[in-house]
């Protein structure tokens, strides 16, 4: 392994920052906070108004005096402050609890496989401002992938593409590391964007960018595939309310270009790995994980695309936090590399 599970044992606290998304587990508490990573302020007075989902159910609809922020774009911290405001409030409570317990907070986080030295120092002091004395980082393909129970640790290749909201990270792992992996920048945010832009341009609607997934759903809901569904939005012109009705197989054609992006990324992976390790990915395929592996039929354009099997995880949206709390709970069991001279 990598990382030095001695060190991740001896946290207590485990952060996912996510563009979409923060989740915290405490340790032998589980996860604690699985909330949207935004706040609502006040423009003039820069009072903290709401976070997590009541500050995302704002999004789109404060006045001119409300701020709606996503501190952390694209896995990475990019206002450390407000970050460090929304996570205080997120975890309330907990997070006394937890430090009355343990003065000496030690804490892990979660980096994008690639993050660089200003990504990873952006994490690192947006948890020292919550009073961690010390920041263990991890990748987080490798949290990802211990979280959805892949033998990480075994001579023998496991792959994960792990899709979030703003970037995908693909990677190929055998004895506790990364032998090649991709970060990509289209994730779930670019695949409800073309969604978006394809009802702008044919009906000139304009969607609210919450209904997205409701379209997602009902255009492949189980059974007969429905040729089309209704969707309310705005005309781009007039702008008053209009309901349209979407053909499903249009917006299948709207959605290849980034899904063709993720399908590249595996390819690009798999072209730097040795054969042997390829050979074993034949039969245990993909595991997919992150949020956008709950899009409904990325799973099965996946598998007709690469002829590799392909499975979701039980979590997919938390998994990579679990991995980090899995962990930092002293699984998984590290394999001794030099086993003859235990
Ligand atoms: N049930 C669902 N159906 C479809 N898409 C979903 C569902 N749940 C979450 N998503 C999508 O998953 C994405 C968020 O995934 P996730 O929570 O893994 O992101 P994140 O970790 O916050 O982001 P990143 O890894 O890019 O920093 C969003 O784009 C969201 O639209």
């Amino acid at each position: 392994m990598t990382v030095s599970l001695a060190h991740l044992r001896r946290c207590s606290v485990a952060v996912d920052l996510g563009a979409s998304r923060t989740r915290v587990y405490l340790k032998h508490q589980g996860l604690v906070v699985d909330e949207p990573s935004v706040a609502a302020v006040n423009a003039h007075s820069g009072a903290l108004i709401a976070v997590g989902s009541l500050a995302e159910k704002m999004t789109g609809r404060t006045p001119e005096h409300i701020r709606v922020v996503r501190p952390i774009q694209a896995g990475m911290v990019v206002d450390i402050e407000m970050a460090q405001r929304m996570l205080r409030h997120l975890l309330g409570g907990q997070l006394r609890k937890a430090w009355r317990r343990k003065p000496m907070l030690r804490a892990a986080v979660c980096t994008p496989n690639g993050s660089g030295p200003l990504a990873q120092r952006a994490a690192i002091e947006t948890l020292y401002g919550l009073g961690s004395r010390r920041v263990e980082l991890v990748d987080s393909v490798i949290a990802a992938a211990i979280g959805c129970g892949l033998p990480v640790e075994q001579p023998e290749a496991t792959m994960i593409m792990l899709a979030g909201a703003g970037t995908t990270q693909i990677a190929v792992m055998s004895m506790g590391a990364i032998v090649a992996a991709e970060t990509i920048g289209v994730g779930g945010e670019a695949i409800d964007h073309a969604v978006v832009q394809h009802l702008r341009n044919t009906h000139e609607l304009l969607l609210p960018s919450q209904s997205v997934r409701s379209l997602h759903e009902t255009l492949s809901a189980p059974g007969p595939t429905a040729p089309s569904a209704e969707v309310q939005g705005r005309d781009v012109a007039s702008g008053i309310a209009r309901t349209v009705r979407v053909d499903t197989e249009a917006v299948r054609q709207a959605i290849r270009m980034p899904m063709a992006t993720l399908v590249d990324g595996i390819g690009q992976v798999l072209r730097r790995c040795p054969p042997d390790l390829v050979a074993d990915l034949t039969d245990r395929g993909v595991m997919l994980a992150g949020g956008s592996a709950l899009l409904p039929g990325l799973d099965m354009m996946l598998r007709q695309a690469t002829g590799m099997p392909v499975t979701v995880a039980d979590r997919p949206d938390v998994c990579a936090v679990l991995g980090l709390g899995a962990m930092m709970e002293g699984h998984p069991v590290p394999t001794p590399l030099d086993p003859l001279s235990v």
